[in-house]
């Protein structure tokens, strides 16, 4: 296995604090994990705390979960793309004209372009929630539904929860990545996710990527949890 393929771990930084951040990143080594930058820490911060990660030497997934006309996305992923992160994500309910214009306007980066995902259900969602928005689907086939939209619009994987990941493996092939946050080790706390696997059983499930924030930039020693976690997916 190549060292790239190790870094299954996308650490969620949700902090209100640079410091706080940057003190926590520079413990850790890029061969370990990547680094995902989200709307809170992307808002307080911006582009200048993405580069500063990449300066670092991180992989980074920026997760703004861009959702607006085929358009402004367009420009958006653009923009996240000259800025030179690893991964970018959409909502795939903003529809297959608007994900396909999204990875259209990425083909001009050549193999710099970062991979582009779609979410598809929440992963703090269940179905109690999904019929109060109208979706009558369960969580598994909405998400199957919206993952064979993202695929057709020529996207590179999904944002969707482990317990999905089997169902769209066998579906739409190894290739289509598959990115998994409600990830919880065994005893850590749930928080306001719903829709949970451990980090191995999501792996053996077929998650390509775990993404992680509480679970470990909460635990007493993160950077310990960092590395049960990885030695807990040999
Ligand atoms: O796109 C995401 O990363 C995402 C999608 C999703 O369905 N659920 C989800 O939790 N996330 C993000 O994944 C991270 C999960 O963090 P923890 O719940 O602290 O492990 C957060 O930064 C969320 O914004």
């Amino acid at each position: 296995m190549s060292l790239e393929d190790t870094k299954k771990v996308l650490i969620a930084l949700d902090y209100d604090s640079q410091d706080a951040a940057l003190n926590f990143v520079k413990k850790l080594s890029p061969d370990t994990c990547r680094l995902k930058v989200g709307k809170e820490m992307f808002t307080y911060f911006g582009p200048a705390f993405v580069k500063q990660l990449i300066d670092l030497g991180f992989d980074v997934f920026l997760d703004l979960k861009f959702h607006d006309i085929p358009n402004t996305v367009a420009k958006a992923v653009t923009a996240a793309a000259n800025m030179g992160v690893w991964m970018v994500n959409v909502h795939a309910s903003g529809g297959f004209e608007m994900m396909n214009k999204a990875k259209l306007a990425l083909e001009k980066f050549g193999n710099k372009a970062p991979l582009l995902i779609a979410v598809t259900v929440l992963t703090s969602m269940d179905e109690a929630e999904l019929k109060r928005l109208g979706v009558e689907k369960s969580a598994q086939e909405q998400v199957i539904h919206l993952a064979k939209l993202t695929k057709d619009a020529g996207l590179d994987g999904v944002v969707c929860s482990a317990q999905e990941a089997k169902a769209l493996k066998a579906q739409l092939g190894s290739e289509f990545k598959l990115v998994t946050p409600g990830i919880r080790p065994a005893g850590s706390d749930v928080g306001d996710q719903k829709r949970i696997m451990t980090p191995k059983q999501a792996i053996e499930a077929g998650s390509d990527y775990l993404v992680i924030g509480r679970p470990i930039t909460q635990s007493s020693d993160p950077v310990q949890t960092l590395s049960d976690v990885n030695k807990s997916l040999v």
